[in-house]
């Protein structure tokens, strides 16, 4: 039995997990939960699963929880609260569903309490990878990928050696508007780039997915999970996302996960990693049905956002962590109305060409370089 602890819980990957943890009861034990201001999912999710800790974003919210559960449960709040439901002393794995930088803290300190982490929450490795996957090599813990391009390569590296790997790819969908010119683009809709052609997912990652800093963060997340140069990982548009990313090596031979998509799977095998357990209400992927795959290069003026993440994650040091608060910023304004669609890569742009890059920043500089960043975003919107 693995006992889980998972922060994030009302959100896309939160709930799949949960169903992950609700088909195999006898394998996985939830003992603490995480959620933000959805409390009313978050008080089923304690109903079902009665996990012993519980955190909400607010007071209140954590007021009201504890009078309900009373004595059966703890219930924190805050970013303290994060942190309780992510350093238990008997917790194997700890599922980080957070959306943002705001994952990077319970990440670090559940690391150094020896818990296995399952990392869905991309934004923590762009903004410290370096502080990371150095956590992880000390405390020898295990950084399980969740993000569906990185669980195929690194089904795909299986029983290869990380240094016969010439390239990786990783698919890209294209995101919602992928058939549109930079032209169309003028004037989307909110709604309209919360319609991703093949995935259900959160606003944010969603609206990420269109400008393609989703793939940006993913090269970023690449790099920093299986230590490969940038130079040698690349980006393959792929619009029916079945082939879920590739590995080459360097006898030209080519490995890749496929599948229909379905986060459940990432998910499960991050938890139930080195096995694979059974997914039964799952589609099958059945080629033939399919009939064709389709598979371009990107442009990267047409997709400014997956430059400047390249851009950035070659310089490293606080760049990095600028590009992550500036897109959460941006993103954040684009989703209230706002800006526009175009702006976001604007904002972006300026925030990186204004910044002093610091070399290898502490947890302390990352935390204020993020914070004065979307400091500066918001007042340039006003
Ligand atoms: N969804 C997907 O299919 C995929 C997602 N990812 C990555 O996984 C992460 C999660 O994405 P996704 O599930 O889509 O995001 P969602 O927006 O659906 O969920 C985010 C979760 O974080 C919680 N949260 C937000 N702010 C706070 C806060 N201040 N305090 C406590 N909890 C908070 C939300 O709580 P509440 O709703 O209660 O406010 C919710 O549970 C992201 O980093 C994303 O890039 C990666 C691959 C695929
Ligand atoms: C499901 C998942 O892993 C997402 O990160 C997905 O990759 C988004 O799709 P695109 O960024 O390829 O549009
Ligand atoms: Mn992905």
């Amino acid at each position: 039995m693995k006992n889980i602890a998972l922060i994030g819980s009302t959100g896309s990957i939160g709930t799949q997990t949960l169903d992950v943890i609700r088909k195999h009861p006898d394998r996985f034990n939830l003992i603490s939960l995480a959620a933000g201001r959805n409390v009313e999912r978050a008080i089923e999710q304690v109903q079902e699963f009665q996990p012993r800790v519980v955190a909400v974003e607010r007071k209140q919210d954590a007021e009201k929880i504890q009078q309900q559960f009373g004595e059966f449960v703890k219930v924190f709040y805050g970013k303290e609260g994060l942190i309780e439901a992510s350093v238990l002393h008997d917790a194997d794995f700890l599922m980080n569903a957070l959306v943002g930088s705001l994952g990077l803290e319970p990440t670090l300190q559940a690391m150094e309490a020896g818990v296995d982490i399952g990392i869905a929450n991309k934004e923590t490795l762009v903004t410290a990878g370096h502080l990371v996957t150095e956590k992880a090599k000390a405390h020898n813990v295990n950084l399980l990928p969740v993000d569906s391009e990185h669980s195929a390569i690194f089904q795909s590296l299986e029983g290869n050696r990380i240094d016969e790997v010439e390239r990786l790819i990783l698919t890209a969908s294209g995101g919602s508007f992928r058939e549109y010119t930079r032209d169309q683009l003028e004037g989307v809709s909110v709604e309209d780039a919360l319609n991703h052609p093949n995935w259900n997912m959160g606003a944010k990652i969603t609206i990420d997915s269109a400008t393609m800093m989703n793939k940006g963060f993913e090269v970023m997340e690449a790099h920093w999970l299986f230590n490969i140069p940038y130079d040698d990982i690349e980006v393959l548009l792929h619009k029916e996302s079945i082939i879920h990313s590739l590995v080459e090596y360097r006898d030209k031979s080519v490995l890749a996960q496929l599948g229909t998509p379905d986060m459940r799977v990432p998910i499960q095998y991050a938890m139930s990693y080195p096995e694979r357990l059974e997914l039964r209400d799952t589609n099958r992927l059945n080629l033939w049905e399919i009939g064709k795959l389709h598979f371009d290069k990107p442009d990267f003026d047409r997709y400014r956002c997956l430059r400047y993440a390249y851009e950035a994650g070659r310089t490293g040091g606080t760049l990095p962590a600028v590009l992550n608060a500036a897109n959460e910023e941006a993103v954040k304004q684009f989703l209230q109305g706002k800006i526009t669609f175009l702006s976001i890569e604007e904002h972006i742009e300026k925030a990186l060409e204004r910044h002093q890059v610091i070399a290898g920043p502490s947890l302390d500089t990352i935390l204020e370089v993020d914070k004065e960043t979307r400091a500066y975003v918001s007042s340039r919107i006003g």
